[in-house]
């Protein structure tokens, strides 16, 4: 827990002293509101106080053993939510800081809203009351051995039987098998499962269904259904307690009703009719689930910088030539050039991910009036923010293990396992390349429309001002002009269009588009990636503009918000240059900027983490604990380990012992 017990001392104070903002304000900033810095408090307080939900031994755990944990950590939250009467947000939040992947996210996560978005009514009525009172469980079964990206490459087959009035769910070939979906190996009685629709002899298509698995009675497989876990996972315990699974059909028959029919239906003769919407409803849990994925970037992200800041902050190494005190490592510039991105990216992400929940909403609104004109805006969006944010927070996450050094890579340290609890995310719910390729494909077709006179919309809007961002002249003089929003927006508006205009023309001179589709896509990539970048910094810059209560609270944000911005001018300086949207030597005034402001933001640091408000339970680290007393925490946790439980190892008696004693004895001849 936080410190302020009796007999704690905070190691940390010093740094705490000197932050200049009101921290408990920032809290509610980064929470959204007080409303929901209370309820998360009370959430994650609840958890780290239940012995039940101790996570410190979880990368000694046997898979087995660490597989039944998540069952019953998961049996005992839901007894919790049920005997506390939590609401649906507090019950959400408790199951975060339980922090342990299992079956339930893909339930709640997937196969409720999959109902929700594909069911009718009818259907919604019968399964979601079995669903929310976990009468069944259920998964989301689409991917498969041979396909996972390729959605409409997928292999098993639903065909209507209008005999029986029945679908017959079939795996014809080994690639067809299930192959991934959470909770499907071990827990799942129930799935959304994806196949191809066949009628009247004719292939309709991916369609969803839902199919029971197990028995309800003794959870055993279900006649001509073949179910299993697909094997070990990346890293100790982390995704390992997910039950990631298989499953094949052998003419598994379902009633037709089981069909998810919102979009399209078989009727009971075997006619297949499609509502009139666009097709491409059918991938909206996965537009959902990437939305989400948006704001879990921010908190992995967060918690990864919050141990390192802590850390860097007690860390001491080297000192002054003079002698005196070692030099806190937090205090090296290099040390602040590699961390402090990370940080601001953490704030960057947890406010795009508050503007896409109010995007995704809004679209879903729209949909419902059958509105379907920003289809493509929610796609793009969420995918590209998908991919862009989880692979920075992956790769900023292994960055902070490095960061906190040889400690850093101790289990203990928590950062080997929310590195691999965190990596596949640039994987599930869309590779992160194959993303950023439909991002890419939305904005060229956007680029040929302007022609046309056809004004883009939405985050697209700046590329109608085509005519100003191909021609500007970036204005910045001095270091301080890049402290102005309307000089870095400039650029980032003008950079974005120029890669994607540059990349439409190469496109052109292909000899076919999808030739030059194909020959560009690493091109297309970076036009993608510099496209969402926009997105993010002018969301930030708005955030920043709004009015936020609390001393010194706007400037810390806008501090953080130029952090980031003057980041990625560094880092992708080769972009703004080739494209002449700055000169070389605004480039190098971007940067020395960018030091000044690391100096603002360094007696800040320890208070910025704070604002997370984390408890030492559910960032689950020695080195980020927030007292900052890491030492003694570190020696008492490696005793800990099964290794130490005797001093002399297992093992010794056969293969120590004879090889010393043969060396005693050559060593005597
Ligand atoms: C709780 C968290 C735990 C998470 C656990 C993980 C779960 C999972 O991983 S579930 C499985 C997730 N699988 C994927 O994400 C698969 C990724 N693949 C796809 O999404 C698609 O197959 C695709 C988008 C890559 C390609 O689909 P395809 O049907 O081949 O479409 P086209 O590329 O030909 O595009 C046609 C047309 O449709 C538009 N479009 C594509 N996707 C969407 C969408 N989601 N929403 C709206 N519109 C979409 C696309 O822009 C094209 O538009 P036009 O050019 O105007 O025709
Ligand atoms: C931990 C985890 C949990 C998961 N949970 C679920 C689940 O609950 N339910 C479910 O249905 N699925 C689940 N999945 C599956 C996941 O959605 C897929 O793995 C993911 O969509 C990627 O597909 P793939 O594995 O087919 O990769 P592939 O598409 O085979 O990717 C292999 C490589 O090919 C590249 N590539 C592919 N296509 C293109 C292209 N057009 N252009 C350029 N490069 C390309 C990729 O970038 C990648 O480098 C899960 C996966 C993981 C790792």
């Amino acid at each position: 827990m936080e410190a302020g017990g009796a007999g704690e001392v905070d190691h940390l104070a010093g740094e705490r002293a000197t932050a200049q903002f009101d921290v408990d304000h920032m809290k509610v900033a980064w929470a959204g509101s007080r409303h929901a810095v209370d309820v998360a408090d009370r959430m994650a307080r609840l958890v780290a106080s239940d012995p039940v939900f101790r996570k410190d031994n979880r990368t000694m755990l046997p898979r087995k053993e660490l597989f039944k944990d998540t069952l019953r950590k998961a049996a005992h939250a839901w007894k919790r939510i049920v005997e506390l009467r939590l609401t649906e947000e507090e019950a959400n939040l408790l199951r975060l800081y339980v922090d342990q992947p299992g079956y339930v996210d893909l339930h709640w996560g997937m196969f409720v809203p999959a109902i929700k978005g594909q069911g009718t009514e009818e259907q919604q009525k019968k399964w979601l009351p079995l669903a929310y009172k976990f009468q069944i469980i259920g998964c989301y079964a689409q991917t498969e051995l041979g396909h996972g990206s390729n959605v409409q490459g997928l292999e098993t087959t639903a065909t209507f039987d209008p005999k029986t009035d029945e679908f017959v769910m079939h795996s014809p070939t080994l690639t067809s098998s299930k192959w991934w979906p959470g909770g499907l190996g071990k827990a799942s009685t129930h799935a959304v499962v994806y196949a191809r629709l066949i009628t009247e002899g004719k292939d309709y298509g991916i369609h969803g269904f839902i199919v029971q698995l197990r028995s309800l009675e003794d959870h055993s497989p279900l006649p001509g259904v073949t179910l299993g876990d697909i094997g070990g996972k990346f890293g100790s315990g982390a995704y390992n307690s997910m039950d990631n699974g298989v499953l094949r059909f052998d003419h598994v028959r379902i009633p037709r009703d089981q069909m998810l029919m919102r979009l399209s239906q078989v009727t009971k003769e075997g006619k297949y009719v499609h509502s009139n919407v666009p097709k491409q409803l059918l991938y909206g849990t996965m537009v959902f689930v990437r939305q989400t994925i948006v704001a879990d970037a921010s908190k992995a992200l967060s918690r990864a910088t919050c141990i390192a800041v802590r850390y860097s902050a007690m860390r001491k190494q080297f000192g002054p030539q003079t002698g005196g005190p070692e030099t806190q490592v937090l205090n090296y510039k290099t040390q602040q050039s590699r961390l402090f991105p990370l940080l601001a990216s953490a704030y960057a992400f947890r406010f795009v991910g508050e503007w896409l929940k109010w995007l995704y909403t809004d679209v879903t609104h729209k949909l419902e009036a059958k509105d379907f004109s920003t289809l493509q805006e929610a796609h793009a969006c969420t995918a590209g923010l998908k991919a862009v944010t989880t692979s920075a927070t992956a790769d900023g996450i292994e960055e902070c293990r490095k960061l906190c050094g040889g400690h850093g890579y101790l289990n203990s340290s928590g950062l080997p396992e929310l590195f691999a609890t965190y990596v596949p995310a640039c994987t599930y719910e869309g590779d992160n390349v194959v993303l950023l390729l439909q991002v890419a494909r939305i904005l060229m077709k956007t680029v040929s429309q302007l022609a046309s006179g056809k004004q883009p919309v939405g985050t697209m809007a700046y590329m109608g001002n085509v005519q100003y961002l191909m021609q500007c002249k970036c204005g910045v003089n001095t270091a301080e002009d890049w402290l102005s929003p309307a000089a870095i927006r400039e650029v980032f508006e003008a950079r974005a269009l120029r890669m994607a205009v540059n990349c439409a023309q190469n496109i052109n001179r292909a000899p076919s588009q999808e030739e030059g589709l194909y020959e560009l896509s690493p091109d297309l990539l970076e036009v993608a990636v510099a496209h969402i970048q926009l997105i993010i910094v002018t969301k930030f810059i708005e955030k920043v503009e709004q009015d936020i209560p609390g001393e010194g609270v706007k400037e810390q944000l806008r501090n953080l918000c130029n952090v980031y911005a003057l980041y990625l001018v560094h880092k992708h300086l080769g972009d703004f240059l080739s494209t002449g949207c700055m000169t070389a030597r605004q480039g190098a005034l971007a940067n020395q900027q960018l030091g000044k402001l690391y100096a603002q933001l360094r007696p800040n640091a320890v208070a910025l983490v704070d604002a997370f408000n984390y408890t030492d339970h559910y960032l689950g680290s020695v080195l980020g604990r927030y007292d900052g007393n890491v030492y003694p925490a570190l020696y008492d946790e490696a005793w800990k380990d099964p290794l130490n439980d005797s001093p002399v190892p297992d093992g010794y008696r056969e293969h120590l012992r004879p090889l010393l004693k043969q060396q005693l004895k050559l060593s005597r001849l």
